[in-house]
């Protein structure tokens, strides 16, 4: 069940499906020679010195004239050609049939995927999305976002629901990477790399343009952060050092596996190009890679192997401490989103208010909650909700928060046990689309009540008290 991994983040891998060893090719560079000290040796004065050369076939090749098992090579570039070495993605795919055997792209509905960011006019209150907010949709649906796919800079924020696998049918975005966070039910997702089981409190990335197909197990949902024009990275440790957050070995990709099946009824390749659906029909299916090696892959992480850091003595320390990946701007520190998350802990901060402080923020916050509790608000967010709150706009611990916690005795306690809320926070102010206003029917309109509560404990007759 839990499939077949390559542990690592970024590395350059190579796989071979198990049942065709030596697909990946092996190139001959003929300029590489050993000397043998054995032929020397046992030579006479007559013998040339070149017979004690060996010429050794030591290194792979990516394009040989004819590939291992009469296989195709395909490369798929993530990166500029130009890119430094260190932002450099691209793998090299052995496969059956190129993807380029196929019929035309043609138009297809797009349901509720949309990247028109002017259906609804801006509004900067809160904004809360009530319990599941994707029950008993089907597919895609966009909730907010921002930029343009076009331009490659910008982000969606979508959930998914659904109830049946995909069949003869896969997924390709063009347009960016998908950051998914099941929120109910595993989900399998073969992808041109290999297979790979994703459970809810572990988070997968499917980066542009790699294609894959999804099967479920019974009522499954789920949300997803998508990033235009940039991958998503680990974030730099600086003083915490070499160690730590979501470490690069906790991060798992797919081993090598192909189907070699003619599909006569048409197999479908859907693909998200400049924010609409676009379908085509070739007659295979185009998980036929029977070998692939680089460092652009999908990739799954656990998100309970996160190694938390947080205040040890008092204060509260910026959420940015619990990144576990980013899609960096160009502008130093500024990322186009970050997927931050809330995971069990210690609470041991001294003499501090402990849940998160009272906020404005330059950045867009849009949260979401796996399970358990949020704990600024015990009581409104409820698992599969999501709240967006948006550049500048106030938020922070709902009323009963702050007086529970502003008179609570402060033991070393757990925090958020048994919970996992997590962020999408980016620099671009978002937009929030028809369907999570009006469509959804999940908004919930009352959210700004949690605040109103709130009262002033302003006590100008207040001294310092004698230590
Ligand atoms: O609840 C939020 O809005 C997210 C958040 C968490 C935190 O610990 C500090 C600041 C912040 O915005
Ligand atoms: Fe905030």
């Amino acid at each position: 069940k839990s499939g077949l991994y390559m542990s690592g983040f970024g590395n350059e891998f190579s796989s071979e499906d198990p049942r065709c060893p030596g697909a990946l090719p092996e190139g001959q560079v003929t300029h590489i020679r050993t000397f043998s000290f054995i032929k020397y040796f046992k030579t006479n004065i007559h013998t040339p010195l070149t017979s004690c050369l060996n010429t050794f076939t030591v290194s792979l090749q990516n394009n040989p004239q004819v590939c291992p098992y009469g296989l195709y090579a395909e490369q798929l570039s993530g990166s500029a050609f130009t890119c430094p070495r260190p932002a450099n993605k691209r793998s090299w795919l052995y496969r059956i049939l190129p993807s380029v055997k196929h019929k035309p792209f043609t138009p297809m509905p797009c349901g509720h995927l949309t990247e028109n960011w002017n259906e609804a006019e801006p509004d900067p209150n809160q904004v809360s999305w009530t319990l599941y907010l994707f029950l008993s949709f089907s597919g895609l649906h966009t909730i907010c976002g921002a930029g343009d796919a076009k331009s490659r800079n910008g982000i969606g924020i979508h959930v998914y629901t659904c109830n049946t696998s995909m069949v003869d049918r896969c997924f390709n975005n063009s347009d960016g990477d998908f950051l998914i966070v099941p929120q109910q039910g595993e989900i399998l997702i073969t992808t041109e790399f290999g297979k790979m089981m994703v459970e809810p409190n572990e988070i997968c990335v499917i980066q542009q343009g790699m294609r894959f197909s999804v099967d479920v197990f019974g009522e499954t949902r789920g949300y997803i952060l998508e990033v235009y024009g940039a991958h998503f990275e680990l974030p730099d440790l600086g003083p915490i050092g070499a160690n730590g957050l979501a470490n690069p070995r906790d991060f798992l990709c797919p081993v090598a596996w192909y189907e070699d099946r003619k599909v006569a009824t048409g197999y479908t390749v859907i693909n998200k190009y400049q924010g609409k659906l676009f379908a085509c029909q070739q007659d295979f299916s185009p998980f036929n890679v029977v070998a692939w090696h680089g460092n652009y892959t999908p990739y799954k992480y656990n998100l309970e192997n996160f190694m938390v850091i947080n205040c040890v003595a008092f204060d509260h320390a910026d959420p940015s401490i619990f990144t576990v990946l980013t899609a960096k701007s160009t502008r130093p520190g500024v990322a186009i989103a970050d997927f931050v998350i809330f995971p069990p802990r210690w609470g041991v901060a001294d003499h501090t208010f402990r849940p998160p402080y009272y906020h404005r923020n330059c950045m867009s916050e849009f949260m979401g909650l796996i399970k358990g509790h949020y704990e600024a608000k015990e009581e409104g967010f409820q698992p599969g909700g999501g709240s967006l709150h948006s550049i500048m706009t106030p938020h922070g611990p709902d009323a009963d928060c702050f007086e529970k916690n502003s008179t609570a005795s402060l033991k070393p306690e757990r925090v958020a046990e048994g919970t996992m809320a997590f962020m999408f926070e980016s620099s671009f102010s978002m937009a929030v689309t028809k369907w999570g206003l009006e469509t959804c029917q999940r908004l919930d309109k009352s959210y700004y009540q949690c605040w109103e509560p709130l009262r002033s404990h302003f006590n100008p007759k207040w001294k310092p008290s004698k230590q």
